[in-house]
């Protein structure tokens, strides 16, 4: 073996390697500000997990072929692109609100220096690059105080952990405050016994910490029964105890970090009885700020319902109605009325947004006290996953092999020997599959939102359960748009499927859709059949004008076996040499699907069949044991809006009855 360079070589090349990494970073992150300068003018959503995906799937790729394994790529680039759409969240929330553009904040937080919450509130102001000046509380009741008094901008309030739950102290503290929650943020609690320099853990005898710890640590501290336990206001002041102790038989719990500013040294690490150990904060100010429409808002309430039985659950189905996700519910009695409770929600929405303000309308009726703590925009950032196919992309795998190998194990899950009995694929009111036949309306954008309203109330009253849109990259202001047409379409309990026509419809639709339909132009698409597989909501998977049937399975095979099992198929014609220059319906294709898939077929005759046939195909779509009809009613050239609407109502009692 050659001798190698002197170690201090070494160390000096990786330090010269480390300095160029970290410039890097910070032109990457200059760079994604520029982004969200861009997407700001347009105004697109910051995330873009299409955009994530390639770029994940390239970079395990290129770092394969430099001998870069895949799960340390992964892990490296998801912190990367959590700290840039963190970066991005922040600057349009600032931009949004520019009150709050200032150059220092002063937060009030629990404890001192050192404590969990001073770590907190550090990291949000470093992320707007504010400068903080710290005012440390006592209590919770202080933290509201010092905000509410005009001494603090902002409140720091711990409201959950990962490993002890809930924070009720603090839900009882809201109950009472007029201040509003204008933000969050969560941060890894990692728990050290810090001791000072040179005690060892045989010398710990007094263990210093803060309630909320010894509950997250209550495994290690059984484990360790000799310790005698000495309840602190906080980490910062179990530090401080320790620190001023001038004594090696005591110990602190808290963060290495932490335990730095008070010169303790961590002699054992990792004390939480969860691996991940994290603690989301609330920040609270004086006044409610407002969230960006690209924002992922979360909005938390607080209501008391009614003391009739199921008026939880009856406040509960009106967030449902309106497809708003409840991420987090919580009660807390209402001190002096025994047996009753305040609650409290979390849900996953603008408060600014159509269905949210409706919801609280409608809210405000039932309950016996509402109140909206505050909109701020959500800061977890799930990391975007890459299928174990992309994963397992290989530089040196001939591709023959690959398509031989996932050919012999395609048409398994979609086939009827895989699953003898029909799926059956559900959304709200629209059921396709295992004997129900759903109703499903096209609808063409661009639209304007009044007579699209009209257009849901009459799709409804014809019988249909679902409206496919058509056509999102048409619509100007996109995502306001689609929140109107969804609220619009709930109020008609009306289920929005959203079609992908292209590749970039792909992100919106599966934020916004109830269901979506891959349109059969991107049939073949192999990257976007992945992502439809890894979704939660229902996908209608239109074959391709030229595809065979069996293309159309190897498709669906893709979707299901990524493990979205809410999957249907839809049949809306071939083309042929038919010289009409309309694609001729293929219902022997639909005979041939139903005969070797479990999967539901839909068939959309709209392109195919002309308007007066349309009641006969009805029959025979229903004859023929298919699951559903979907039916674009601009493309049936009716004379009159009566025509059209006698003719609809034929064309669904043929089905029906
Ligand atoms: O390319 C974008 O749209 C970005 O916002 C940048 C970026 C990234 O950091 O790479 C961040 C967030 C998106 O979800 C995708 C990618």
């Amino acid at each position: 073996m050659n001798k190698p360079q002197p170690l201090n070589h070494t160390r000096e090349q990786i330090t010269s390697l480390d300095n160029e990494l970290l410039a890097l970073l910070a032109r990457r992150r200059e760079l994604s500000l520029d982004v969200a300068r861009s997407k700001e003018v347009d105004v697109r959503p910051i995330r873009d997990t299409t955009r994530e995906k390639e770029l994940l799937s390239r970079l395990v790729k290129q770092g394969r072929e430099q001998g870069l394994d895949a799960h340390y790529v992964i892990s490296l680039y998801q912190s990367i692109i959590e700290d840039s759409v963190l970066n991005q969240q922040a600057y349009l929330h600032g931009r949004a609100n520019p009150e709050t553009q200032k150059q220092q904040y002063c937060i009030a937080y629990l404890g001192a220096r050192g404590s969990y919450s001073y770590l907190a509130a550090t990291r949000y102001c470093d992320r707007r690059q504010v400068e903080m000046q710290d005012l440390g509380c006592q209590s919770f009741d202080e933290i509201v105080q010092a905000v509410e008094s005009g001494h603090a901008d902002y409140g720091f309030l711990p409201i959950e952990n990962t490993s002890s739950g809930s924070i009720n102290e603090v839900y009882d503290v809201l109950q009472h405050t007029s201040l509003a929650i204008v933000g969050e943020t969560t941060i890894e609690v990692g728990h050290c016994l810090l001791a000072n320099s040179g005690s060892t853990i045989n010398d710990i005898k007094t263990v210093y910490a803060h309630p909320q710890p010894i509950s997250q640590c209550s495994r290690y501290l059984s484990q360790h029964g000799q310790f005698k336990l000495e309840y602190c206001s906080s980490s910062a002041e179990a530090m401080e105890k320790v620190c001023n102790a001038n004594d090696n038989s005591v110990a602190a719990i808290g963060s290495a970090e932490g335990g730095a500013l008070y010169q303790l040294e961590a002699i054992e690490s990792g004390l939480a009885n969860q691996k991940i150990n994290q603690s989301r904060f609330i920040v609270v100010a004086r006044k409610a700020v407002e969230v960006p429409s690209q924002l992922p808002a979360k909005c938390t309430l607080i209501m008391a319902t009614g003391q009739k039985p199921g008026a939880l659950v009856e406040a509960l189905l009106v967030l449902k109605a309106r497809n708003l996700n409840m991420s987090k519910l919580e009660s807390r009695p209402i001190p002096g009325t025994p047996w009753e409770e305040m609650f409290y929600l979390d849900i996953d929405a603008n408060l600014a947004s159509e269905p949210m303000q409706a919801a609280l309308k409608e809210l405000e009726k039932t309950t016996r006290f509402i109140k909206v703590l505050g909109c701020y925009p959500c800061e977890t950032v799930k990391p975007t996953q890459l299928s174990s196919s992309q994963l397992m992309i290989e530089p040196n795998t001939s591709k023959a092999t690959t398509v031989t190998a996932t050919a012999q194990t395609k048409q398994q899950r979609v086939s009827k020997q895989y699953k003898a009995e029909p799926s059956q694929v559900l959304s709200g009111q629209l059921c396709l599959g295992a004997g129900q036949i759903g109703a499903l309306s096209q609808v063409q954008l661009p639209i304007e939102l009044p007579q699209f309203e009209q257009m849901a109330k009459s799709l409804k009253e014809s019988g249909f359960q679902a409206v496919v849109l058509q056509g999102l990259s048409q619509q100007s202001d996109l995502i306001n748009s689609i929140n109107h047409f969804k609220n619009a379409l709930a109020q008609f309990d009306l289920v929005c499927i959203l079609a992908i026509e292209h590749e970039t419809d792909l992100t919106i639709a599966t934020q916004f859709a109830d269901m979506v339909m891959l349109s059969g132009n991107l049939m073949y698409n192999q990257a976007i059949l992945t992502q439809l597989g890894s979704l939660l909501i229902p996908v209608i998977l239109e074959r391709n004008a030229m595809a065979s049937v069996d293309d159309l399975l190897n498709a669906a095979e893709e979707v299901l076996s990524q493990g979205n099992q809410q999957l249907a198929l839809c049949e809306s014609g071939v083309t042929t040499l038919n010289n009409s220059g309309k694609p001729s319906l293929d219902l022997a294709a639909l005979v041939e699907l139903k005969a070797l898939s479990h999967l539901p077929v839909v068939v959309n005759p709209s392109y195919a069949i002309d308007a007066e046939q349309l009641p006969t195909f009805a029959r025979a779509i229903k004859q023929l044991k298919g699951d559903g009809i979907m039916m674009n009613l601009s493309a049936i050239e009716s004379t009159t809006q009566a025509q059209s609407d006698e003719l609809v109502k034929t064309v669904l009692s043929n089905l029906y009855h």
